[in-house]
């Protein structure tokens, strides 16, 4: 492996059952340097999301490789898939998932918790600087819902980033938020990623965002074009 955060070769994804059976994707293969923006983008239906989950290791392929760290987990077994999900890999989703009645310090804590490497106090202090990094220091016991639709993907990216994940995927960041705002996270994001060396895969459909990556990528119907 060359230096590369995540590298996915010929991957496949037959979804549904029966006459619904559909070929999701055809040999998909990319590979993603630390420190870059790569954005899919293309059509509803296209799959892009269905690539986001299987690099994410959320979902299995039924052909086809996934590595990280060096290694193929394509088909690896769970306990191995969630170790590597917890260390390596940070998710930042449209709707972004919060815990509502646990404050912004509490929702960025969470993933060190799973991944149970740090004490209480560490991750408390490494909590803190997140949100002050997302400009949400005055914020911290704030509960998730009393905060602003902006402020919320503020703390979902601060907790993308808590376990210093090596790769960063993205599905609409921005998209439930306005331009402003969607600006705004976007280069929060990217910002904070590049200044760790950290990949970003992220799924838009906003040409303007896309128009602001390193490396585009076109999809249809389940292939690069
Ligand atoms: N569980 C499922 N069973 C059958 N087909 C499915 C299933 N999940 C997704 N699909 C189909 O797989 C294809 C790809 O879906 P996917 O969500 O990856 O598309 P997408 O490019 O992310 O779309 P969008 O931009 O609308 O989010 C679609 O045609 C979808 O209908």
């Amino acid at each position: 492996m060359k230096n590369e955060a995540i590298r996915c070769a010929r991957l496949t994804r037959y979804l549904g059952a029966g006459d619904a059976r559909v070929h999701v994707l055809r040999e998909v293969s990319l590979a993603v340097e630390p420190g870059t923006v790569s954005a899919i983008v293309g059509p509803s239906g296209c799959g892009k999301s269905t690539l986001l989950y299987l690099l994410g290791l959320l979902d299995r392929p039924d052909g086809g490789e996934i590595w990280i760290a060096n290694e193929n987990l394509a088909q690896a077994g769970d306990e191995k898939r969630t170790q590597v999900r917890n260390e390596h890999i940070g998710f930042v989703f449209q709707f972004h998932f919060l815990l509502p009645e646990f404050s912004a310090l509490e929702n960025v804590m969470l993933p060190m918790r799973k991944l149970g490497r740090a004490t209480p106090a560490q991750m408390t202090a490494r909590a803190a600087q997140l949100l002050d990094a997302v400009g949400l220091g005055e914020k911290t016991h704030r509960l998730a819902n009393q905060l602003s639709g902006g402020e919320q993907q503020r703390v979902a990216i601060a907790r993308a980033l808590a376990n210093q994940p090596s790769i960063i995927l993205a599905d609409e960041p921005t998209g439930n938020l306005d331009v402003k705002n969607s600006g705004m996270v976007f280069d929060l994001l990217t910002r904070l990623a590049k200044e760790n060396g950290q990949a970003i895969i992220l799924v838009t459909h906003n040409p303007d965002i896309a128009g602001r990556c390193d490396f585009l990528h076109p999809m249809r119907d389940g292939v690069f074009v």
